[in-house]
């Protein structure tokens, strides 16, 4: 019953995912000026892609990593069904308060601005950290070494070659505001905790 729960959560947090990039990729329709490393990224992100989401949909409907299951106290499955619901709210927070600034990829748009309110008030990278969450805690929600393993490994090579790029990037076109921004806020650990938690009891407060 509890494998069953774990499972549709993770479909359904896939499902959920797709839909919310799919609506803010249509509503951002202003020309994009700068495109960094655009190959790489296209294939870090696919492959990424592949090895956190599709990979994970297809075990779910196939069994496809069976092998690589392990046994899993019920207590530990349920906290991983937890932290996965945390790594899904941090993620829609992160996408609701960027809005149209959000690309899948390394990019800079006609009329782009920083945006430092919402989640991005404490974090620079609240979408890198709900990925590692979800990427972690959905190893553990489906048992299997096989998902938690690639997830994890294609994920940290992704995120590990992107972060200094896109830092330097925001650096290059907002100058002294990202560095001032860089100074106030969290990369992936926010900057005041306690305000931190308080916002995400009341996002709306602050979207
Ligand atoms: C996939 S999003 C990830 C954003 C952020 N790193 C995070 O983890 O929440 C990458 C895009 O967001 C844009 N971006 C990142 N931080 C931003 C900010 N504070 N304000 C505006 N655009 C931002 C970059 O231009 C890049 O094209």
């Amino acid at each position: 019953m509890l494998e069953k729960i774990c499972n549709t959560v993770c479909l359904f947090g896939v499902i959920v995912s797709s839909v919310i990039r799919a609506k803010y990729r249509n509503k951002n329709k202003s020309q994009v000026v700068m495109d960094t490393l655009r190959r790489r990224e296209i294939i870090l992100s696919s492959l990424t892609l592949i090895a956190t989401s599709a990979l994970p949909v297809f075990h779910n409907l196939t069994n496809l990593f069976q092998p690589f299951s392990f046994d899993l106290p019920a207590v530990i499955r349920i906290f991983a069904l937890f932290v996965f619901l945390l790594g899904q709210y941090l993620f829609i927070l992160a996408h609701i308060s960027l809005g149209t600034m959000w690309a899948p990829r390394l990019t800079i748009r006609k009329d782009h601005k920083l945006i430092r309110h919402g989640i991005y008030r404490y974090l620079r990278h609240p979408m890198y950290l709900a990925t590692w969450i979800l990427v972690v805690s959905q190893g553990f929600l489906l048992s299997n070494w096989g998902i938690l393993i690639l997830g994890t490994v294609v994920w940290a090579i992704h995120f590990f070659l992107r972060i200094g790029e896109e830092e330097s990037m925001l650096e290059q076109e907002f100058g002294r505001e990202y560095r001032d921004y860089k100074e106030k806020s969290g990369s992936l650990i926010p900057s005041n905790t306690f305000k931190f938690l308080a916002f995400l009891f009341q996002p709306w407060k602050d979207w």
